[in-house]
């Protein structure tokens, strides 16, 4: 099959109540890793770069890289997407690149750190879904930003992220303001901002609902009922994953991630991409700390990397099934991109504001 639409694929998973995990790749272990996994449970895929991994192994690697996904597993079907584009230049670089979604987060200015406007962010993202939809491509945008509610610290781990300090309401997607948004961008997906951020360091403590607003999804969904909403910074952090990097010789400070059983219950109420790298940069991390201080005398690259492709998987094939993945590819056939405009121009694929 070749590379589907990300429209198609939520649509999928909102008429059939689940949600797919959308894993950042880097390299050729990661996408085999989250690939193998979606093989063993029947899931469609979502590979997504950020311009880190675009500048880490360079853009035709990534391309390729995710190219070869398909040629090697054609029953899957796959999606391409670009994570975090701070502009409408890098998001048409995306697309001219073959990339069958992109994301515009214009919750940020193109510097990817100063919180921007709600103006702008209409601007820029409704300049995407333009550029994108008359070529079938998909658009994710964002409202709000990503932060931690206990500290009002912004989220900058990642390279993408706010800095400095943030006020409540800028952390907290408004159902009335993404209606407004919604409205007047008509994208496919929206992430919104309920207290997570990107990296390990989430939450101080096992996030209870003053700091991990799950309730802000059912409020935001009753208005946009068909947008599909995206959870960003939504690795669970393992506590078992800190403890063989601890016990191996890393020093990760006590932290907890967004509980599996908080992201179930945000399925339920419309959200359907459920974004993850985290997770997969702690197995890998862990796996080859223990393989190598296990077999100090080992140094073929290929000998550690495998047990690190395999924690990977395990952490992929997990998400998969708790999300309610489970034997859905194979129900969904792919869309061609060009078959997908003429959906987008006919106005089929309109959202609904209520
Ligand atoms: O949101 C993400 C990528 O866009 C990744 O989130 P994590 O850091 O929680 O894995
Ligand atoms: O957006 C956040 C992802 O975790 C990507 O991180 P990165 O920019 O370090 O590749
Ligand atoms: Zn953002
Ligand atoms: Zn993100």
């Amino acid at each position: 099959m070749p590379l589907v639409s990300m429209r198609q694929l939520l649509d999928h998973a909102a008429e059939n109540g689940y949600g797919i995990p959308a894993f950042n790749v880097n390299n050729l272990e990661q996408v085999q890793a989250v690939m193998s996994a979606a093989d063993e449970v029947g899931a469609p895929v979502i590979l997504q770069a950020s311009a880190g991994a675009r500048k880490y192994a360079g853009e035709p690697f990534i391309k390729h890289l995710i190219l070869a996904a398909s040629e090697m597993y054609p029953h899957i079907p796959l999606v391409m997407h670009q994570d975090h584009g701070t502009s409408p230049k890098v998001c048409e670089g995306a697309i001219g690149l073959g990339f069958g979604s992109v994301m515009m987060d214009g919750s940020l200015m193109e510097d990817g750190k100063t919180p921007s406007s709600f103006d702008y962010n209409v601007e820029v993202t409704r300049k995407v879904v333009d550029m994108a939809h008359k070529v079938g491509v998909t658009v994710e945008g964002e409202l709000g930003c990503l932060g931690n509610l206990e500290t009002g610290d912004a989220g900058e781990e990642d390279g993408i992220g706010a800095v400095g300090k943030l006020d409540h309401s800028q952390m907290l997607t408004d159902p009335e303001e993404a209606a407004t948004f919604v409205k007047a961008t008509q994208l496919d997906a929206l992430a919104i901002a309920i207290g997570t951020s990107h990296g390990a360091y989430k939450f101080s403590r096992k996030p209870t609902g003053d700091i991990l607003a799950i309730s802000r999804v059912k409020e935001i969904h009753a208005r946009i009922p068909n947008t599909h909403l995206v959870m960003h910074g939504s690795s669970s952090v393992p506590q078992e994953l800190l403890a063989i990097i601890n016990e191996y010789g890393g020093k990760m400070k006590e932290t907890y991630g967004v509980p599996v059983e908080e992201i179930q219950e945000a399925i339920k109420y419309g959200v359907r991409k459920i974004n993850i790298d985290t997770d997969i940069r702690l197995a890998m991390t862990g796996a080859v700390r223990k393989f190598l201080a296990e077999n100090p005398d080992k140094f073929d690259a290929r000998e550690w990397l495998k047990p690190a492709r395999e924690a990977a998987k395990q952490v992929c094939k997990q998400r998969y099934l708790e999300f309610g993945c489970e034997g859905q590819g194979s129900k969904i056939k792919g869309v061609a991109l060009d078959a997908m405009a003429t959906r987008y121009a006919s106005g089929a694929l309109a959202q609904q504001v209520l």
